[in-house]
């Protein structure tokens, strides 16, 4: 898909949209945007489907002059007065939200990136997705797999417990049952299986897997959570998981470990006591598939053997660059304050968001969007934000 043209913003107002059968249902005093993109207009604005938390899309194909609702992926922003709408490369959408809350003002339409294309071609429908901007980069997440025993959640949990403010957990889904000193929405969030589905296929999950006869699953969110608090996201998932997300736009580090002998392993599993027999005899036959796929299937970067824990531990903690004198990590996580009024031109990788009206101090907010990386399914990150002094 081409570059637009440097200045590619159109306002809609409410009343023209009956007369043009838009079809979009807006607040009054709402006002749509819409770009073009080839042959098709996108039409942002109102709600979707009705749901007035969630902006609407709609997709205006010149061709066959049909209007089509587009199946929207991802949390995209709540309605407001209006928005600025820039076409970017790569198939997506700057929109900046008028008059919103700082740290709500940059969003990313998807709708042709490679993401999208490869839920279109799932979906067998028309999708778009939205991916929420931040400022600012995070350090990348940590994928721990390793079979069942092996040590991953006690290595997981002297990590948090040495370094509190640097890592957080991602919390993932399972429809297994909780064990006895398990938390739901702390360990786990155990969840019915129906409902983990309908998730699923509504897009918000990063990854899932069948594991040891049970559904788990990484949400976006759950992600996307601890690294806005600014911490280190920890996974710990199986390989299949692992495997899907390396294949996403999450960029992470990749870890496996292994245990010193499957009987160690065994030992290990019996000794904790959260399984049945029948469970214990199920995990140790996925165990030997999953160390070797582990071993061999080049998702994992750094392999660990978990013989004995405090050198296992050490490891861990050289392999994902920290020591004892690390600092605490500094990512950026504060919001982004954009002018209530303004105008919206594109030069080149950067963003010049003019303020208008009576108040203006003549600043001008230069959006840098050279280094910007994720996306949909999860946030997009690396904006570089400047103001400068126009007068
Ligand atoms: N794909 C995927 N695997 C997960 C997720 N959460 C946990 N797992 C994996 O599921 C397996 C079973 O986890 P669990 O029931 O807690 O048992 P444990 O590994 O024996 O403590 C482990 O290999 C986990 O790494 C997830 O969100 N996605
Ligand atoms: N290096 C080790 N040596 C001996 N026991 C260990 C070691 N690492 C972990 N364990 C024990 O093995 C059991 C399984 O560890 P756990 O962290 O629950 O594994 P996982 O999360 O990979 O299923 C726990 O009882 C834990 O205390």
């Amino acid at each position: 898909m081409g570059e637009a043209p440097a200045f590619f913003v159109d306002h809609l107002e409410n009343g023209q949209h009956t007369s043009n059968g838009f079809g979009v249902k807006t607040e009054p005093g709402h006002r749509d945007t819409s770009v073009q993109i080839g042959d098709r207009s996108y039409v942002i604005g109102g709600n979707h489907e009705g749901n007035p938390l969630f902006l609407g899309v709609q997709i205006h194909d010149k061709n066959t002059n049909k209007w089509s609702t587009p199946t929207v992926l991802g949390t995209g922003p709540k309605p407001c007065k209006g928005y600025s709408a820039i076409v970017l490369k790569q198939g997506r959408i700057l929109v900046i939200k008028k008059g919103s809350a700082s740290d709500d003002s940059i969003w990313f339409l998807e709708v042709d990136s490679p993401f999208v294309r490869e839920q279109r071609k799932l979906l067998g429908r028309e999708v778009v997705a939205w991916s929420k901007g931040v400022r600012g980069n995070a350090e990348k997440p940590i994928v721990i797999s390793g079979p069942s025993g092996v040590g991953k959640g006690t290595l997981i949990a002297m990590l948090m417990k040495e370094f509190p403010s640097m890592f957080g957990f991602s919390v993932s889904h399972t429809t297994r049952s909780p064990r006895c000193m398990e938390e739901n929405g702390v360990h786990y969030h155990f969840t019915d299986k129906t409902v983990m589905e309908k998730e699923i296929n509504d897009g918000k999950f990063l990854e899932f897997a069948s594991v040891h006869g049970n559904l788990y699953g990484t949400s976006i969110e759950s992600v996307e959570v601890v690294t806005d608090s600014g911490k280190r996201c920890i996974l710990d998932i199986d390989v299949q998981g692992a495997r899907s997300v390396k294949a996403s736009s999450l960029d992470a580090v990749f870890i496996f470990v292994c245990p010193p002998s499957m009987k160690e392993l065994e030992d290990r599993l019996r000794a904790r006591g959260t399984e049945t027999e029948e469970q214990i005899q199920k995990r140790l036959r996925n165990a030997e598939a999953e160390i070797k796929a582990g071993e061999s299937s080049g998702i994992f970067e750094h392999i660990l053997y978990n013989d004995n824990l405090e050198e296992c531990y050490k490891n861990l903690k050289n392999v994902i660059g920290i020591n004892d004198e690390a600092p605490v990590n500094g990512v950026e996580v504060e919001g982004i304050s954009l002018p209530k009024e303004h105008t919206v031109t594109k030069v080149e990788d950067k963003i010049l968001i003019q303020e208008t009206g009576e108040s203006t101090k003549n600043n001008m907010i230069v959006l840098d969007l050279s280094s910007i990386n994720g996306g949909a399914p999860g946030r997009t990150r690396g904006i570089v934000l400047d103001t400068v002094n126009s007068s």
